[in-house]
């Protein structure tokens, strides 16, 4: 491996995996993960989808969520993300917008579809295998790209 060596991917995805086994015997879907920021760091998730009722509260979610907090920053640009399960959409986006460098991960989605979870669908999906399971329509107004024009000319914006 070039960055990182196996023994230090295989401890945090272990990590990983014993964090999302202990969150299902607290009540929590089979998830953990882990976001190591550059300093060494590690910023651990489990899945909260259920007890915080927020569909958006995957392991992976969480955790770069928690880095972004305790660091103060919402680039994490030279961070990795270790995951016991092969990242869904929502969080492989979640890892675009966080410049998250790297992703391992242990399970795979077909692993996620045994245990009845819809990861694999959802990558059908966005393969546009499934376009029906989403219709998603564009509506071009005239106002449409007022939020941008606002954008452009703020000049103390923060670029992300
Ligand atoms: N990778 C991943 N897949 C999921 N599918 C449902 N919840 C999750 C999660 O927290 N992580």
């Amino acid at each position: 491996m070039s960055a990182h060596s196996t023994h230090e991917r295989d401890e945090y995805l272990n990590r990983a995996i014993q964090l999302a086994v202990q969150n299902v015997a607290d009540g929590g879907g089979p998830f953990g993960a882990v976001v190591v920021t550059p300093d060494g760091t590690a910023h651990e998730g489990v899945n909260r989808v259920t007890r915080d009722h927020d569909p958006t509260a995957h392991a992976e979610v969480v955790a770069i969520r928690r880095a972004a907090a305790a660091t103060r920053r919402f680039d994490l640009s030279g961070s990795v993300l270790y995951a016991s399960c092969e990242p869904c959409p929502l969080c492989l986006s979640a890892t675009l917008w966080a410049r998250i460098g790297r992703v391992y991960f242990a399970a795979d989605r077909h692993g996620a579809a045994r245990a009845g979870f819809d990861d694999a669908l959802f990558y059908e999906y966005f393969s546009g295998a499934r376009p029906e399971l989403l219709p998603v329509e564009h509506a071009d107004l005239s106002a449409s790209d007022q939020p941008f024009d606002a954008w452009r000319n703020h000049v103390r914006r923060t670029a992300y």
